[in-house]
């Protein structure tokens, strides 16, 4: 345990050697400007003016960006505010509080850690601590959760099960977008959910470190709760631009998987989190994942004489190898499985 970043990193002065990044991919300035293009989805008022409006707004945003900030999107405030407490709660708690959860065993169905799934071994630590367990069904995993704070489990039981739900709507208005058929991401595309909380503690060197490298998600579809300290940025055009955090709102990012299906019409944004030097930074994931042996492919409405497939079938479980072992965490994941 004492390698967390909540054990030791308000403890010193300077950024040990281990945490710092070469040059050409630490942040240098972290002082770029917010992207004020992001579209923002107002999903309610998109459904009432009509169900078409809000699968044109949403696969439109998908196409340029694969990111979007989705407000009125109906999980409670209430439960965004209480989500977001018993998680900071959770990391603020002593060391011994939380000795049940922690492992370095990446197998591990729930687990705090910090880094990445190979401190051992991997070239630069990343500045942050990581609480993740798998949430669906609930009933399977409820048990290997944290047990404090005391609410812990009742308020993430009912947010993984409204954002579970949100997701599968999301989804929903995606697969119409596409011309999918009803229910193509039913059942195993999106079969492991997964709920992940970052922390990041403040910095000594915020120009020098990162929480996490630049990445793709390598699951199907990504739904972000940003507290409101800056952090996450998306690379656009060949530049960082800061995603604003919005009160309440969800940033969607599509992961690799979206990308594959759609067969390269939606895109799956290159994107990481920067650190800062005086506050405390959680950012709190929902991830919808394939099952291990699910078939990826584009999908076969999408492929005709003129638009062939841009990618080979694929099980999910072959791309996460490609996805891990290579450190390919960026476009160049896609590389293995691209039809030239
Ligand atoms: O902390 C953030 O804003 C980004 C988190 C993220 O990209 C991830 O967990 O994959
Ligand atoms: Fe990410």
């Amino acid at each position: 345990m004492e390698k967390l970043l909540t054990s030791w990193s308000s403890t010193v002065k300077s950024l040990p050697e281990s945490y710092v990044f070469p040059v050409d991919s630490r942040p240098g300035d972290t002082n770029v400007p917010f992207c004020d293009t992001i579209p923002v989805v107002d999903l309610e008022n998109a459904l009432a003016r009509d169900r078409q409006h809000a699968v044109q707004l949403i696969l439109k945003a998908c196409q340029d960006y694969g990111l979007f900030q989705l407000i009125n999107h109906g999980v409670d405030d209430n439960l965004l505010h209480d989500t977001m407490n018993v998680v900071q709660e959770f990391f603020g708690m002593p060391n011994e509080d939380k000795a049940s959860v922690y492992s370095e065993d990446p197998t591990k169905k729930c687990r705090l850690y910090t880094s990445t799934y190979d401190y051992e071994n991997e070239k630069v630590h990343l500045w942050r601590d990581n609480l993740r367990h798998h949430c669906y069904p609930i009933n399977e995993f409820i048990h290997l959760w944290p047990k404090k704070p005391t609410r812990y489990r009742d308020v993430i039981g009912e947010y993984s099960l409204q954002v579970g739900n949100l997701s599968a709507k999301i989804l929903d208005l995606m697969c119409d977008g596409l011309g999918l058929g009803p229910g193509y991401f039913g059942d195993g595309l999106t079969r492991i959910q997964l709920f992940s909380a970052n922390h990041y503690p403040p910095c000594p060197s915020p120009n020098l470190a990162l929480g996490l490298p630049k990445h793709c998600d390598a699951n199907l579809i990504t739904f972000l709760l940003q507290d409101e300290i800056y952090g996450l940025q998306v690379y656009r055009n060949g530049e960082w631009a800061g995603v604003q955090p919005l009160h309440n709102a969800f940033v969607v990012i599509l992961g690799h998987q979206a990308q594959v299906i759609s067969n390269g019409k939606l895109i799956s944004p290159e994107h990481r989190a920067i650190t800062n030097s005086t506050n405390h930074r959680t950012s709190i994931v929902y991830s919808i994942n394939p099952k291990p042996d699910s078939v990826i492919e584009p999908a076969k409405v999408l492929i005709n004489k003129s638009n062939h497939a841009r990618y080979r079938a694929y099980m999910f479980k072959e791309f996460l190898k490609t996805y891990e072992e290579k450190k390919n965490y960026n476009e160049g994941a896609l590389e293995d499985f691209k039809i030239v």
